[in-house]
């Protein structure tokens, strides 16, 4: 019999990890489970591959910071070189896209890592979760999920953790395409592709291997009237860079540009112009108001913040970080 590919799994949290106190509940649960009790739920995944597991975390994602995010960088890294074929990586829905995007720019392997969460506890009725890691660990070990970066599995649908971003806080679908369209499908026991494999433009490599912690980036949201005093606190609570959720294309008020110019004349805190619309993007001549201010193109402000950090982190000048950001919307 052919030996199984060897897989690593990790965990670190969510509702795929969590319990309820009846089988109708799919709100107010609580994280219960270990990522061993979620494997040893699905017996047919030995028939897929050889699992080793490792708890990373074992929260609700709304928990997890950039602390975490490292611990798991770290982690997979050491996975791929210690001869593992793929990793998968059990997280909670609220913030797999910002772990997803981060991982995306920090992962540099070609190797299948499969990103899964649910949105119903494993005690509701017809849970997600257990078909969700099953089909994550089934792809984990397909040579044809190489080379396409991290994917998140939910729902039968698979999504490039490049793009993809949560849209309901409880739709079994919350992950939709939006405008960069999902990678795949997988139905019974078949994964079905829609591309050959290849990296977003924007992708990018960050080298973190010898960092133990991100720089602060505080993320503002555009509201009717909003106090511009906010800019200021953000900076005094150690902000290195801001990302406004701006309304539409980007737009802000002028008090709260005249703010952000401030800070990065007196303070070198650069402001990425990105945007509250759930899709769109923010142009570069919507956010021209200074020197520091950069569009975000395409991303959203969540994974602006992300970039934003890295850039940060890697000591570019302002002008490199507006490259690094213009090559997501490429062309
Ligand atoms: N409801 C979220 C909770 C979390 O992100 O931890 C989930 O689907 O996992």
């Amino acid at each position: 019999m052919d030996l199984l590919p060897k897989i690593k799994v990790f965990g670190m949290g969510g509702t795929i990890a969590s319990k309820g106190t009846s089988n109708s509940q799919t709100a107010g649960y609580k994280v219960g489970l270990t990522i061993k009790d979620l494997i040893d739920a699905v017996p047919s995944l030995k028939e897929v591959a050889e699992l080793d597991y490792l708890q990373v975390a074992n929260v609700g994602s709304k928990l997890l910071n950039s602390s975490h995010l490292l611990r798991l960088y770290a982690s997979i890294t050491e996975a791929f070189k210690g001869g593992f074929k793929g990793v998968v990586v059990t997280h909670g829905t609220d913030t797999i896209e910002e772990t997803s995007f981060f991982l995306d720019l920090t992962i540099k392997s070609d190797l299948p890592l499969v990103i899964v969460g649910a949105m119903r506890p494993s005690t509701a009725n017809s849970a997600d979760g257990l078909m969700n890691l099953y089909q994550a660990v089934k792809i984990a070990t397909s040579e044809s999920s190489k080379g396409r970066g991290p994917l998140v599995v939910l729902n039968d649908r698979i999504a490039s953790g490049f793009w993809t971003t949560k849209v309901s806080g409880f739709a079994l679908d919350t992950f939709r395409p939006g405008e960069q369209g999902f990678l795949g499908v997988f139905q019974n026991n078949q994964i079905e592709w829609y591309y050959p494999p290849i990296r977003p433009y924007g992708h990018q490599y960050f080298d973190i291997s010898k960092i133990n912690e991100l720089p602060e980036v505080i993320i503002l949201y555009a509201y009717q009237g909003l106090n511009a005093g906010l800019i200021y606190s953000a900076v005094e609570l150690g902000a290195k860079g801001l990302v406004f959720a701006g309304f539409g294309a980007g737009h802000w008020t002028d008090e709260g540009n005249n703010a952000a110019r401030d800070v990065w004349v007196k303070y070198g805190v650069p402001t990425v112009y990105s945007h509250r619309t759930v899709e769109g993007s923010v142009p570069v001549a919507n956010a021209t108001h200074f020197d520091g201010a950069i569009a975000s193109g395409i991303l959203n402000p969540q994974k602006a913040r992300i970039l934003l950090q890295l850039c940060i982190n890697a000591r570019y000048s302002v002008i490199e970080i507006k490259k690094s950001f213009s090559s997501v919307y490429g062309g």
